[in-house]
């Protein structure tokens, strides 16, 4: 039949293509600015035999695609690690316009949700923090900045596997250059920045560690809301300053004070954790040093 074009007839091989019309919605996973992240049912048997799949999506408007969302699709095909949430393909609207990044599906949500109702052991905590680390020693390898590293964008697989599952904000950083600049300050995740960022929108290698530290610290409370980064740096603020402002959270900083370890936590927990929140970025130390003083902690 001369007129049928082979792409029509043929079934799709590319297994990273999925087809609007076989996705079912099920439920909405999580909100961001720009967009948002639903579970769907991707089943091409319409028997309800299909795999669960978490789409993210943009909230464009006007049917325009800004320019960073390509690179994130871009960004993470580009990674394989066990503790980076996996790319599965991508979703084009007819004519190609909307693409809808689908990634795998990990049902038992982020740290945010795991941790407050699975009282989980030290032992089991600090294995989390280093595969983190791991992760994001992998992520800067190809020198990317994630910029939105927290408790909140790491999925957990299973009781002993968790992965970056994330990268919204996440910009490469070109060889010779050590920041990046930004204009955009949407709704910043401002108590997990670096001192840097918050005063001169300075991102980097180690603002990366700073937030990481920030993570570990989210980790150590089992996510506790009472203890949260945004509760404990306002009753830091109260405190001193009276009204929570960014200026106040700088001048909070620039005090040297930082948010508290635990007690219950062995002292070579806290002061790793610390040395990622040093005022001078350069003193922060690398993925690959946090790797092996983990490993020297849980010996
Ligand atoms: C358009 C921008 C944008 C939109 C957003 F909604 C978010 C926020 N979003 C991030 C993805 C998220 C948390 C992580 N990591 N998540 C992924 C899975 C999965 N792959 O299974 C999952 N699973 C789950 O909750 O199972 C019960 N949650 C959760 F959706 C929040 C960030 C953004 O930049």
């Amino acid at each position: 039949n001369p007129d049928i074009s082979p792409s029509e007839t043929l079934p799709d091989k590319d297994p990273s293509m999925f087809h609007k019309r076989y996705l079912k919605k099920m439920r909405d996973l999580g909100e961001g600015h720009f967009g948002k992240v639903t579970l769907y049912l991707y089943d091409p048997a319409n028997d309800g035999t299909g795999e669960r799949v978490a789409v993210k999506a943009l909230k464009q408007e006007d049917g325009h695609v800004p320019e960073g969302w390509m690179k994130e699709i871009e960004i993470l095909k580009s990674l394989y690690h066990s503790n980076i949430v996996k790319y599965k393909g991508c979703c084009t609207e007819l004519g190609g316009q909307v693409v809808q990044l689908i990634m795998e599906y990990l049902p038992l949500g982020s740290l945010r949700e795991y941790l407050p109702k699975r009282k989980l052991g030290m032992p089991q905590c600090l294995m989390f923090a280093q595969q983190i680390c791991q992760g994001m020693e992998y992520l800067h390898s190809k020198r990317y900045i994630h910029r939105d590293l927290a408790a909140r964008n790491v999925l957990v697989e299973n009781d002993s596997l968790v992965k970056i599952g994330d990268f919204g904000l996440t910009k490469y950083i070109p060889e010779g250059e050590i920041y990046y600049r930004v204009r955009e300050n949407g709704d910043s995740p401002v108590f997990w920045y670096a001192i840097e960022c918050l005063k001169e929108s300075k991102f980097s290698f180690s603002s990366d560690i700073w937030s990481f530290g920030v993570t570990l610290y989210e980790i150590l409370t089992r996510c506790d809301h009472r203890q949260s980064p945004p509760t404990k740096f306002f009753e830091m603020i109260e405190a001193a300053q009276g009204q929570m402002t960014v200026m106040a959270l700088i001048k909070l900083l620039e005090k040297q004070l930082r948010l508290p370890c635990p007690k219950e936590w062995p002292h070579e927990v806290k002061m790793l954790m610390e040395q990622c929140w040093a005022a001078e970025p350069a003193q922060r130390p690398s993925f690959r040093s946090l790797i092996e003083k983990f490993e020297a902690i849980r010996r």
